[in-house]
């Protein structure tokens, strides 16, 4: 599909399935990357005043809260900036402690979506999501954080496919162009945990082609996080 019928058709889709929901509008997290850039630009051109951003530092790097309103202020997305610092701080400091760094970053996902959901019903929004094909195939999200959302109009999208999205939509360059990372600790990235480039992930989605070692690597990570993509399991009785 050539870029602007994709991005027209992806404006449909969000419309249609929001009036299907019986809902007005949508609110979103924005990070200041380049996923939630092109959802937050969607939806803008869905729903005009209609949409919302959320701006929710989490003793995240001040640049990407930067990054985050440049955004919103030149796509003239509403945006409210809600700083997570303190909530976190009161939580951990009630449960038990920890070493493993993942468990407890994958609090800050998870309090950005009570975030969403709350302000979802308030403005009978539903939330969008910016999970990318790349990601949800080797499960690159955290269960009910930023994997918790309605609407996922990237899930169809690998990373390259999303970046010439956002080259059509004018998102600023050096955003385009940002390591991709999930913003959990300092230094993360997310080529380097999964421990694969975007490259060679997205060649495998759209190709089947990989090196049998990343390729056996991916079939992994995609068989060990199908539990992410489904319902919780039930008794078949
Ligand atoms: N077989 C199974 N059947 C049913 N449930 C199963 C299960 N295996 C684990 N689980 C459950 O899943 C939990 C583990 O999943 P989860 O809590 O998500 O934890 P986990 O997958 O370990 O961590 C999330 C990963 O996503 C990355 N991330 C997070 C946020 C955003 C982005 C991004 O770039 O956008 C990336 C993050 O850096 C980290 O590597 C287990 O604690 C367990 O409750
Ligand atoms: N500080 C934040 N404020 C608001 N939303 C956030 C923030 N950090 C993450 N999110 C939300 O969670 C999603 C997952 O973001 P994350 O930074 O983990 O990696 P990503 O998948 O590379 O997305 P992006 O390219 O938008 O940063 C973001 O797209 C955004 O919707």
């Amino acid at each position: 599909m050539e870029r602007q019928e994709l991005c027209n058709a992806l404006v449909d889709w969000l419309r249609e399935k929001v009036r299907e929901a019986g809902a007005k509008g949508a609110v979103f997290g924005l990070s200041g990357g380049i996923d939630s850039a092109v959802v937050g630009v969607l939806c803008k051109k869905a729903f005009e005043e209609d949409c919302l951003g959320l701006i929710m530092p989490c003793y995240s790097d001040p640049k990407d809260e930067e990054d985050a309103v440049r955004v919103a202020e030149k796509f003239e997305i509403p945006y409210k900036k809600i700083v997570l610092n303190s909530i976190f701080d009161n939580f951990i400091s009630i449960l038990d402690k920890t070493d493993n760094k993942t468990v407890v970053a994958n609090i800050k996902p998870r309090l950005r979506m009570i975030t969403l959901y709350y302000y979802a019903a308030l403005n009978n929004f539903l939330v969008v999501g910016t999970g990318n094909k790349s990601e949800l195939t080797v499960g690159y999200f955290t269960k009910y954080g930023d994997g918790g959302a309605d609407l996922l109009p990237l899930g169809n999208l690998v990373k390259r496919q999303v970046r010439e999205l956002a080259r059509y939509l004018e998102i600023p360059q050096d955003i385009i162009e940002k390591p991709p990372t999930a913003g959990l600790w300092k230094g993360q990235t997310d080529e380097n945990e999964m421990g694969i480039t975007y490259e060679q992930l997205d060649e495998y989605i759209l190709t089947g082609k990989a090196p049998q070692e990343i390729a056996e690597k991916i079939r992994r990570m995609n068989s060990r996080s199908e539990h992410k993509r489904r319902l919780p399991l039930k008794p078949p009785f």
